[in-house]
């Protein structure tokens, strides 16, 4: 579902590059969950924004759903969903509903599937008391959720998340997790999540990626992670540990994994 091959991505910054990405390869089959780690300015967000075609790689190749990003753009649109935890994509003085009208109509979304679709993310998101509130008003939670369902309106194949829980409380924390569990089971939808909250990665993903100063660092399961630092059961001392580059990170790559 997603392919990275040698993907790189640099910037010109002045008269220096700036290599935000460098010789990634991975991929995510249809229906995993995966958790991408990894430092500030690791290389997370960019790579994201490669998926989907906001960024084109200045290396390499990228692939979402059979398709190349930042050539089909339009067509990728209506396979994937992305949220940038950090921004939001809706309109700002509109309200909630008003927001997903006009992402249905963007989407060419038929009435009654988009009808049945709102149903049900208003009741699994519990968007009910706020769709008439413009989006400016929404705290940060009802933000997210709306953020969320406006992104799976369109039922894609694909959901890419840029660090969806930050600056959520526990509960609403929570409520975030449990959907992209549901969502991620019941409709098989493919995720792919960035985040600093370690709770994420213990709670949602099968599967985690580190990247660091632009490359795969580790890829594996979260007992693989554990595994790199032997004796350490609290996952924010490995973490910290692999970040730091106290352990021998590309020796844990499980066999199997692109690297
Ligand atoms: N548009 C840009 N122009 C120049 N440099 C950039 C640009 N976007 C990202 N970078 C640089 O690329 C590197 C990777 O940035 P990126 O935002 O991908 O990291 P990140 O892992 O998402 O970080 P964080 O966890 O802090 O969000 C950083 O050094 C950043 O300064």
């Amino acid at each position: 579902m997603i392919e990275l091959d040698r993907a790189g991505r640099s910037f010109k910054v002045r008269r220096n590059i700036v290599h935000a990405v460098r010789d990634l390869s991975f991929t995510v089959s249809a229906g995993e969950f995966v958790g991408c780690l990894g430092p500030n300015g690791a290389g997370k967000s960019t790579t994201i924004k490669m998926l989907c075609g906001i960024l084109t790689p200045t290396s390499g190749r990228v692939r979402v759903a059979g398709l190349d990003p930042s050539r089909r753009r339009t067509a990728l649109a209506r396979r994937i969903g992305v949220v940038f935890g950090q921004r939001t994509t809706l309109w700002w003085d509109l309200p909630l509903a008003d927001s997903f009208e006009l992402i249905r109509l963007l989407y060419k979304v038929d009435r009654a599937a988009f009808r049945a679709r709102l149903e049900e993310l208003t009741g699994t998101l519990g968007l009910g008391a706020f769709l008439r509130t413009p989006v400016r008003q929404l705290s940060l939670g009802q933000r997210m959720r709306g953020d969320l369902a406006a992104a799976l309106l369109h039922a894609p194949e694909v959901l890419v998340l840029d660090e969806p829980t930050i600056g959520l409380d526990v509960v609403s924390k929570a409520g975030i997790r449990e959907f992209l569990l549901r969502v991620n089971a019941e409709q098989g939808t493919t995720v792919l999540l960035t985040t600093h909250d370690l709770g994420d990665v213990e709670r949602l993903c099968r599967r985690v990626m580190l990247i660091d100063h632009g490359r795969l660092a580790f890829d594996g399961t979260l007992a693989d992670l554990m595994a790199t630092a032997p004796g350490h059961a609290d996952i924010e001392d490995v973490v910290t540990r692999l970040y730091k580059g106290e352990a021998a990170l590309t020796a844990e790559l499980p066999a199997g994994r692109d690297q």
